[in-house]
């Protein structure tokens, strides 16, 4: 049974990145299937509008829920995950991923402006799988940008879709933490060396050497990932 993805969209172009390389592999193996739709075509006025003023003042425009109402009915059925990305959400992670790549359909309802009226969420919490996702502590113009990211770190999960599942399985038993520097030929480049060790064939000081790096560089850039942190 192939991952059926439905993105929802007012900007459907920034979704043609997922035709190329492996996201565009995966659709075209018949492991996923994704279909973006226009919100606006779901609009019902002569301006095709998505946006109106928020209830209780401030800035912004928030999007109104009609629009996404007739636009998820149109796709949704009772194995549908529904995922709106908002900076309000739970942080998407490695896990996360992993959970969606096991799901059946996932409806991204990519919202902008101020953010989608939450009635939408409120209307379909009972009868699907809701998830109001972050994809990190930043500030983006709308979920368009989460949602690829997203799709990318799922997809890639999806049994089948790796070439090599290999590099899953060196994912799955990294030591906690971030990964060690790679180095590829040549063997001096603008008067750098590759580190001697590398080029030892010394298996278990290889692997020392990089467990090392890991700790040295999670150390320096992610001391919120070492253990006991
Ligand atoms: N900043 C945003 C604005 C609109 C929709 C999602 C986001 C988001 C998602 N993850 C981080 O930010």
């Amino acid at each position: 049974m192939p991952l059926r993805i439905d993105v929802i969209t007012i900007f459907p172009d920034y979704f043609a990145p997922l035709q190329l390389s492996l996201m565009g592999k995966a659709q075209q193996s018949g492991l996923v299937t994704i279909a973006i739709h226009d919100l606006r075509e779901f609009t019902s006025d002569r301006h095709r509008s998505v946006d109106d003023t928020p209830y209780g003042g401030g800035a912004g425009m928030v999007m109104t829920p009609e629009p996404w109402g007739q636009a998820i009915d149109a796709v949704v059925t009772d194995q549908s995950t529904l995922i709106v990305p908002t900076p309000a959400g739970k942080l998407f992670s490695q896990p996360v991923a992993a959970e969606l790549a096991h799901s059946t359909h996932l409806i991204f309802a990519c919202g902008r402006y101020e953010g989608i009226d939450q009635r939408v969420v409120e209307y379909y919490r009972p009868r699907i799988d809701v998830r109001e996702l972050s994809i990190g502590d930043y500030v983006l113009a709308g979920g368009d940008v989460a949602t690829l990211a997203m799709i990318e770190a799922s997809v890639r999960l999806v049994p089948g879709v790796l070439g090599n599942p290999e590099s899953l399985v060196e994912e799955s038993h990294q030591l906690p933490g971030v990964e060690y520097p790679s180095y590829t030929k040549p063997p001096t480049w603008r008067g750098l060396d590759v580190p001697e060790v590398l080029l030892s064939g010394h298996h278990d000081q290889i692997a020392r050497w990089r467990a090392e790096q890991s700790t040295i560089r999670t150390t320096h850039n992610r001391p919120d990932l070492l253990p006991g942190s």
